[in-house]
């Protein structure tokens, strides 16, 4: 319905799907070999994998969507978390100044610094289960399942409402506290009720990625940057 933001958002599909058949109509006359994910699934050498445009442009969509939502919800609500938790911000910034002792001026981090950021890690699981950036997930039932004496019956499509889960009391004391430390040394990440990035074969593929970026960023904002209460 005009109006709406689901209208709004379609309108939008419509324009980013114009944009891609544009490009990949560029780079098929192209002899130009591109280092990205779009030259890849054009230039498939295995016919096993070779997917139509349609398919390559909901590839493409699903890929630019969640990724980029994502890290910067994630990004921007961990900073506005940090301001308000001082105590927080200092220990992330400790862990980040060790890194740069071992650095020299301007030299990059590594993966086995970003392995070492423990506290960071357990900011950004807690800045997502509390913001609960992604809501939900979508399942549907391939056969008759029976919950709590109630029947889903097959075929149903489900969202399961993962910021009910992430704010139970029983699962994190004191659920609408940040509390980053809840995380460290208790195997939280692993446990079947922490659906952050999903879980089971559809499992966040991009879910190291996220937490590398996010991390990434949070090493040179703390690094290069104060917060400062006004
Ligand atoms: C903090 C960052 C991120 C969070 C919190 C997040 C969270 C999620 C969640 C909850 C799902 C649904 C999983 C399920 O249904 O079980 C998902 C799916 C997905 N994510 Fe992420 N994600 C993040 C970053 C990324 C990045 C960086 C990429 C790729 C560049 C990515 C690509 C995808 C894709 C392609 C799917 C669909 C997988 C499928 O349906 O099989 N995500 N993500």
């Amino acid at each position: 319905m005009p109006g709406t933001s689901y209208h709004l958002g379609f309108q939008g599909r419509k324009r980013i799907v114009k944009m891609l058949k544009q490009i990949m109509e560029q780079r098929r006359a192209s002899s130009i070999a591109y280092d990205d994910m779009l030259y890849c699934l054009l230039h498939s050498k295995d016919s096993k994998y070779n997917l139509s445009d349609e398919e390559i442009i909901d590839q493409i969509i699903t890929i630019l969507y969640s990724g980029y939502e994502t890290v910067s919800t994630t990004s921007m609500m961990a900073v506005k978390y940090l301001h308000d938790h001082p105590k927080a911000l200092e220990e992330l910034r400790e862990e980040h100044l060790e890194i740069r002792k071992t650095k020299k001026p301007g030299e990059a981090v590594h993966w086995d610094d970003y392995k070492s950021m423990s506290f960071t890690r357990a900011v950004i699981f807690e800045t997502s289960r509390l913001a609960t950036v992604v809501n939900g997930l979508l399942r549907k039932t391939t056969e008759d399942m029976v919950l709590n004496g109630f029947t889903i019956p097959k075929g149903w499509k489900i969202y399961v409402y993962t910021r009910e889960i992430n704010y139970d009391p029983f699962l994190y004391p004191e659920p609408l506290t940040f509390n980053p430390w809840r995380w460290l040394g208790k195997n939280l990440e692993s446990h079947n009720y922490c659906f952050i990035f999903g879980g089971g074969s559809r499992l966040c593929p991009g879910k190291e990625l996220g937490l590398l970026q996010v991390s990434i960023f949070l090493h040179y904002f703390v690094t290069s940057y104060r917060l400062l209460l006004h």
